[in-house]
C-alpha cells in the first residue's frame, strides 16, 4: 500500500458496493468505509474492511472523522456507491480539493422533480409530470395525464414507492400513503411532495454514461404492473442502430443539461414511438449488478473506472462487445418459505451447472419467509449467464432462474403462518 487513503462514505448495500473498496485496495489505495452503522455493510467485517462509525448525516461530524484520517495518512478522494450519499462524498471530496461531480447539482439531480424540470426546460424527452403536496391535486393530475399514471415520490431508489395507479381512488390511496411518510427508508427525513406522471409503456433500457461518454446501452426486464420491479437485464441491449443511437444520444443530453459529466451516471429511459425518454438520472454507477454484466461483456470495469476517477486518475473506457451477458432475478410469486439448507444448496448447485451460467445466488437464509416483491428488497437472488449470443446468455440466465425458484416452497406453510 502506498498509504493514500480512498474514503468511501456509506456504501450500496446489495451487488457491487464491496467491489469500491476491492479496486482501491487492489490499486494500492487503503479503503476506509465512513458510515453511521457498520452492520448495515456485513461485507465490510467479512472482507476486514476499515471502519469508521460517524452519523454521515452531521456534516460537523462527518467533516471532524474525515479531518483525523486527513491528519494521519494521505487522503487521495472520496466516493459512495450509494446514491442517497453522493451529495454528500462530493461536498467532502470539494472541500479537500479532491475530483469529484458538482455538488449541487448531483443534489438538484436527486429530487426527481426538479430533475424533471431541468430537462423538460432543457428539451429532452421525459413523460409528462406534475408535482404535488396534497391528494386532490393528485387526483387531478391524474384526470389530466389520462388514467393509469405513474405515482412516485420526488427521492428514492430501487422503485421504492412507484406505483402505477389504474384509477382514481388508487391515485389518491397511493398519494396519501406516499404524503404521510415522514423520512425515507434511510431514516432521513423525506420530502412532502410526489410526482404524478404520464405512464410510459415502451420498452425500458439504460444507458451508462461516463463522463459525457455513452458506454453501453442496457435493456431491462421489469416484474408484474402495478409495482416495478427490475427482473433482467441484458447487456449489451440488443438493438436496431437508430433506436441505440437515440437512447444514447437523449441520454447524454439529459447528463449534460443536468450539470453532471463527473463520472458515471446511469440513465433509464423508455423508448416510445415518440422518441426516448428519459425516466430517471441517476448521477451514481448503476445497480443491479450491471457493472458485472458490462465488465463481463464489454471488459469494462465501470466500478474501477469510477473508483480511478475519484483518485484523479483517467479510467479506460475502450469500448467492444465480447459477449452478451444477462441476468435474471428471482422473486416469489405469493408467500411462500425458503427450502432448508440441504435443498437450498442443491438448488443454487443446479443453477451453476446450467451451461452458460457463471453466477448464481441466493440471497437469503434457509427458512426464510418471501413473499412479493414491491421494490428491489423483495429480490430473492440472481443468476449470470454469458455467451456469444444474445438469446443463449438470456435463455440460460431464464433457464437458471427457474431452477432457483424451485428453492420457494408454497405448499408449506405461508409467511404468516410461519411467523405466527
Ligand atoms: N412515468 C413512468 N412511466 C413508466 N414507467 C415508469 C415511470 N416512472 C417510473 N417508472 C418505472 O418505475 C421504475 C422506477 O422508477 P424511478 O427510476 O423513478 O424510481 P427509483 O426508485 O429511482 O428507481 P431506480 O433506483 O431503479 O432508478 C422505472 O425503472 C420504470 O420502470
Amino acid at each position: 500500500m502506498s498509504g493514500r487513503l480512498l474514503l468511501l462514505i456509506e456504501s450500496n448495500t446489495t451487488g457491487t458496493g464491496r467491489l469500491f473498496a476491492r479496486r482501491a485496495a487492489q490499486h494500492g489505495v487503503e479503503p476506509v468505509l465512513l458510515c453511521a452503522d457498520p452492520g448495515r455493510y456485513p461485507y465490510a467485517a467479512e472482507d476486514g474492511l476499515r471502519t469508521v462509525a460517524v452519523d454521515t448525516a452531521d456534516e460537523a461530524a462527518l467533516w471532524t472523522a474525515v479531518s483525523e484520517l486527513v491528519g494521519e495518512a494521505p487522503v487521495a478522494g472520496v466516493l459512495t456507491s450509494s446514491e442517497y450519499y453522493v451529495p454528500t462524498a462530493a461536498a467532502v471530496a470539494a472541500r479537500l480539493g479532491l475530483p469529484g461531480p458538482e455538488a449541487e447539482a448531483v443534489r438538484a439531480c436527486r429530487d426527481k422533480a426538479e430533475q424533471r424540470r431541468v430537462l423538460a426546460g432543457a428539451g429532452v424527452g421525459v413523460p409528462g409530470f406534475a408535482v404535488v403536496d396534497e391528494v386532490a391535486g393528485a387526483v387531478v393530475a391524474a384526470a389530466e395525464f389520462g388514467l393509469p399514471v405513474v405515482v412516485k415520490p420526488v427521492q428514492g431508489s430501487g422503485s421504492l414507492g412507484v406505483r402505477l395507479c389504474a384509477d382514481a381512488a388508487e391515485v389518491a390511496e397511493h398519494a396519501r400513503t406516499l404524503l404521510a411518510a415522514t423520512v425515507n427508508e434511510r431514516g432521513v427525513a423525506a420530502p412532502r411532495r410526489i410526482l404524478v406522471e404520464e405512464y410510459l409503456s415502451g420498452p425500458e433500457f439504460s444507458v451508462e454514461v461516463f463522463g459525457t461518454q455513452a458506454v453501453v446501452t442496457v435493456a431491462k426486464h421489469v416484474g408484474p404492473l402495478p409495482v416495478f420491479v427490475e427482473v433482467g437485464h441484458d447487456v449489451p441491449a440488443s438493438l436496431p442502430a437508430e433506436s441505440e443511437r437515440a437512447l444514447r444520444e437523449t441520454a447524454v443530453r439529459a447528463v449534460e443539461a443536468l450539470g453532471l459529466g463527473w463520472g458515471a451516471a446511469h440513465v433509464e429511459l423508455r423508448l416510445e414511438s415518440t422518441g426516448a425518454k428519459v425516466i430517471e438520472v441517476n448521477p451514481r454507477l448503476a445497480g443491479g449488478m450491471i457493472p458485472e454484466l458490462v465488465r463481463r461483456a464489454c471488459g469494462i470495469d465501470l466500478v474501477l473506472a469510477q473508483v480511478l476517477s475519484a483518485l484523479g486518475e483517467i479510467p479506460e473506457l475502450e469500448r467492444g462487445v465480447y459477449a452478451r451477458a444477462s441476468i435474471r432475478f428471482l422473486t416469489a410469486e405469493r408467500d411462500g418459505i425458503l427450502t432448508h439448507a440441504g435443498a437450498l444448496d442443491e438448488t443454487v448447485a443446479r443453477a451453476r451447472a446450467v451451461p452458460n451460467v457463471v453466477d448464481a445466488v441466493v440471497y437469503r437464509v434457509p427458512g426464510e419467509p418471501v413473499g412479493p416483491a414491491e421494490d428491489f428488497r423483495g429480490r430473492i437472488g440472481h443468476t449470470i449467464a454469458v455467451a456469444d449470443h444474445p438469446a443463449p446468455a438470456a435463455e440460460a440466465a431464464d433457464r437458471g432462474a427457474a431452477l432457483l425458484a424451485e428453492a420457494v416452497s408454497y405448499t408449506h406453510l405461508t409467511a404468516t403462518e410461519a411467523l405466527a
